[in-house]
């Protein structure tokens, strides 16, 4: 993922690249150049003669100040882009990730790896990688040819020095390392602590848990502060050893350099140039020991995002037969279906074959089975064995992105999303404002949107927070009306709705798509009396099928859930 991410910003990586080695050259060049002015100034007869010197001198110090300005694109894009791009990647992974996969990863927990992961392989692309390569490779290479070009024995010195700076850097980073990665265990339980605090209010509040939440909570802040401290405290030793090394290699320097240059073996603006070459080319390594730990975590943090997003692919949503014509007809064949591996069925032996066009209930006990049935045949579930057939095509035989334009659905959970109204019946599509008050009257919604100050501009919050359980439902009925499907699939889309309003809409619904195939899984049943068929569910199970009253007459089981469903008609069965 991080490489087909990197190659769509090639051009940038090599721009940055590339003035990070014209930088460094022209930056070292520049010391030397100084040199040359420096040294030629007790010689010469006065600025006239150094004249050209002081112009290349001045050149160099603005193209360098001109490259500074142009890396700040590259600098800019590239965290950001490859960020950007890393979350982007991510959604289209889920777009097609496997539905039972998706429904494992945990939402809060997915957004955070989510984010973490982008920021983390930002990080080891631009951070480190690119860093090494703009910044530190070209410093240390150009600063030891230079160093070279005036005294071979001092770069040499500088070698040797990098060896301990080298083995130093890695001493302290395994104790620096094993540090880092308690302090982001702690860092992970505190915001485990705090987001449930702020997300949960009503559970906490109501049982009395904040106290001891915040109790938590200040212990894990203690923790984090102590050990902030400890891996600065550790890192700047580090920092302060490697000063006294670089303090050292110049005193020894400046005093070869001074014995030389009595002698007449070398000058001042050497000594000079040796001196800013070595901060130079010591300054890179200290920048790599920094680095290369954030380097570390940020390895640990996307693999943690790659492991996430390497569930399953779902196998057939956009490769398998056209489905250019939906009308409806459906089998189940001996389908059985487990939710994990070595777990028992939950579906057993499922068969039952509705024409096209039919209205058909699935009803029964919670838990029965009634939205896996109707999952699978949405193929959002692959059943374990058996076959489903959708107009006498195996369903998994088929594009099933290709099936989803040609269906409605409402899901049993959240059946709005965080839009406006009008993103909610339509998406970005454009549509007549008229039709869409139409669907929204039938859903018996229109009222409200009318009332409403931003009318179909309205945003509904996440998940339809600022609608109340039923309006969510008729929303999401207006949706069904205003796409206007050739098969519709209904979760137990009332379950909200006061009795008139269930019965009203339910009436619409089975008014409007009459002759096409409606599937609607209830629970309270006098909602569905008048549907075609009902298949009766019990313990995954398919106990019985019919019409409603022929089930009344022959199923005992049917008859007390609409004995209860009769009693009780306000109260949801399940
Ligand atoms: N993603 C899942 N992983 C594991 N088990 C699941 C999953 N989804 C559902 N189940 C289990 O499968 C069984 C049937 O669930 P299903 O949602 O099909 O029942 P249902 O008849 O629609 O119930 P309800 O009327 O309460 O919505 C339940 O016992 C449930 O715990």
């Amino acid at each position: 993922m991080l490489k087909s991410c990197v190659s769509l910003f090639k051009k940038q990586i090599l721009l940055y690249i590339l003035l990070g080695f014209a930088l460094q050259f022209f930056g070292a060049y520049g010391i030397h150049t100084f040199q040359r002015l420096i040294d030629a100034v007790p010689l010469s007869s006065g600025l006239g003669e150094l004249g050209g010197t002081l112009l290349l001198y001045g050149g160099l110090l603005a193209v360098c100040a001109v490259f500074n300005y142009l890396t700040e694109y590259p600098e800019t894009a590239l965290p950001v882009g490859i960020a950007e791009r890393l979350k982007l990647l991510a959604l289209s992974r889920i777009s097609r990730m496997d539905y039972l996969a998706y429904g494992s990863l945990g939402t809060g927990e997915l957004i955070r790896t989510i984010e973490n992961g982008a920021q983390a392989g930002a990080g080891i692309v631009y951070g480190f990688y690119l860093r090494i390569l703009h910044e530190l490779l070209p410093a240390m290479l150009f600063s030891l040819l230079f160093i070279g070009f005036y005294s071979p024995a001092v770069m040499l010195a500088v070698l040797a020095g990098y060896v301990i700076v080298f083995i130093l850097t890695r001493l302290l980073l395994r104790f620096l390392y094993s540090v880092k990665e308690s302090l982001l265990a702690s860092q992970e339980k505190s915001s485990r602590y705090s987001v449930r605090g702020f997300m949960e209010l009503v559970v906490f509040r109501l049982n009395r848990r904040y106290r001891h939440e915040i109790g938590k909570l200040t212990s894990a802040a203690e923790d984090i502060v102590r050990k902030n401290v400890r891996i600065r405290m550790i890192h700047e030793s580090f920092f302060a050893l490697f000063e006294l090394l670089v303090i050292l290699i110049k005193i020894v320097v400046l005093a070869l350099g001074i014995r030389d240059a009595a002698a007449g073996g070398t000058t001042v603006g050497v000594v000079l140039a040796l001196l800013l070459l070595i901060d130079k080319v010591y300054s890179p390594i200290a920048i790599l020991s920094v680095i290369y730990v954030d380097y570390k975590l940020d390895r640990l943090t996307y693999e943690r995002f790659e492991r996430y997003l390497s569930a399953p692919a779902d196998r057939n949503l956009e490769q398998g037969r056209e489905v250019a014509e939906l009308r409806g007809g459906i089998v189940f064949d001996q389908v059985r279906f487990a939710y994990g591996e070595g777990e028992p069925p939950l579906l057993q032996d499922v068969s039952f074959a509705l024409p096209a066009g039919s209205s058909v209930a699935i009803v029964g006990l919670s838990g029965s089975g009634k939205s896996t049935v109707v999952k699978l045949m949405l193929g959002l579930l692959k059943k374990d064995s058996g076959r489903i057939l959708l107009d006498g095509t195996d369903i998994d035989e088929l594009r099933l992105d290709s099936l989803y334009a040609r269906l409605s659905y409402i899901s049993q959970d959240a059946p709005v999303f965080d839009d406006t109204l009008r993103g909610n019946l339509v998406f970005d599509e454009p549509a007549d404002e008229a039709e869409l008050y139409r669907a929204l009257d039938d859903a018996r919604f229109g009222e409200k949107a009318r009332s409403l100050p931003e009318g179909l501009d309205t945003p509904v919050g996440e998940r339809g927070a600022k609608l109340s359980g039923g309006e969510k439902q008729r929303l999401a009925f207006a949706r069904v009306f205003a796409q206007n499907r050739g098969m519709i699939v209904l979760d137990e889309p009332v379950s909200a709705l006061d009795n008139i309003t269930e019965r009203i809409i339910m009436e619409t619904v089975l008014e409007r798509f009459r002759g096409r195939t409606l599937i609607i899984v209830a629970h309270r049943l006098h909602a569905i009396r008048s549907v075609d068929r009902i298949l009766l569910m019990r313990g995954g199970r398919l106990v019985d099928q019919g019409s409603f009253d022929e089930l009344l007459e022959r199923s005992e089981y049917f008859r007390e859930l609409w004995s209860r469903d009769g009693e009780e008609p306000s109260v949801r069965f399940a």
